[in-house]
């Protein structure tokens, strides 16, 4: 069985913990009953050992696994992990949502996309990483009642996504509690504002509009001041033609929406002029978490 979740891009710029998209990024998981218990990890944190020995997914998958079957088994894992860890590009969620789905589906159990999502709610209460690692494509999302509320798009073929990712990770627990805690009212109304007109354009499809709607107050330039670098990267792109730019998740990676004939172009100049960071084009996932029996 094998389960395959995307990377997320979460704020969007203005959508702090509401705005989120899918992009065609993955993690792996495959996972057989065995004799013994074994983890096997190739990619992304296959140099950690604390991803072997004291697994996030396998300690949520367990948490599932025992509650839903009544027998005692073990497993092989073997990851194939694509998603850098702690980098702003979902990885947290994608071993949340993945881990789940692996638990129900190794029982044969069907669960619906609605429920997957809102038990992963339960592990991270922002939905803005987990509703499009779910549901693939871009999504509008707010939790009321312990419940996910969302409205997803797809994202057209039209565009492409180009992530520049920093050696350095950033962990979004931190960066959270870095942030200020009050703001002022004109700064709340600038991202009201904004995050309104960015959901607008996705989902009418206005491209040309998608600039000045990313624009935001809240969280980016405390976040990038650690790394200010990335303001130029962030200029770098907007200036290539990129439909937008901004800060992924918590960061360290920065997110690049551009036009299909644009996106070669606008990577070449930020492989150039950022050598030490890693820079990739990718299409966007509109399928979410999928399960391969
Ligand atoms: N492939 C993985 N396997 C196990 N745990 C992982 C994996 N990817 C991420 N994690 C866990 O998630 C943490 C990173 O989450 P977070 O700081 O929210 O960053 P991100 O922006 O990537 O979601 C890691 O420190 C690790 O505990
Ligand atoms: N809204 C959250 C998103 C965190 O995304 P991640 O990919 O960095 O985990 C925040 O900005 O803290």
């Amino acid at each position: 069985m094998r389960i395959c979740v995307p990377a997320t891009s979460a704020n969007l710029g203005p959508g702090f913990d509401t705005l989120g998209l899918a992009i065609s990024l993955h993690n792996q998981v495959s996972i057989k009953p065995s004799k013994f218990h074994s983890v096997s990890l190739k990619g992304e944190g296959a140099n950690n050992p604390v991803l072997k020995d004291n697994n996030m997914f396998i300690a949520i998958f367990n948490d599932f696994y025992q509650n839903l079957s009544n027998k005692k088994r073990h497993f092989r894992f073997e990851f194939a992990n694509d998603i850098p860890l702690s980098r702003g590009l979902g990885s947290s969620s994608a071993v949340i949502v993945s881990a789940i789905a692996s638990a129900y589906a190794i029982e044969g159990i069907e669960i619906d996309k609605d429920k997957l999502l809102n038990l992963a709610l339960a592990y991270e209460s922002h939905p803005d990483n987990i509703t499009p690692a779910v549901m693939g494509g871009f999504n509008v999302a707010t939790v009321q009642d312990n419940e996910v509320k969302y409205i997803r798009k797809n994202m057209p073929k039209t565009l492409k996504a180009v992530v520049v990712i920093p050696n350095r990770p950033i962990s979004t627990q931190l960066a959270r509690k870095a942030l200020p805690f009050k703001y002022s009212k004109e700064d709340a109304v600038f991202n009201i504002s904004h995050s309104s007109l960015l959901t607008a354009a996705f989902m009418s499809e206005d491209w040309d509009t998608l600039k000045l709607a990313s624009q935001d107050k809240i969280h980016q330039k405390y976040r990038m001041k650690q790394m200010p670098e990335l303001f130029d990267v962030q200029k770098t792109a907007l200036k290539c033609g990129a439909l937008m730019s901004t800060l992924s998740g918590s960061g360290s990676t920065l997110f690049t929406i551009c036009l299909n004939e644009d996106a070669q172009r606008v990577e070449k100049e930020l492989k150039n002029k950022f050598p030490h960071f890693k820079v990739l084009t990718r299409d966007f996932d509109n399928d979410g978490v999928t399960v391969e029996y």
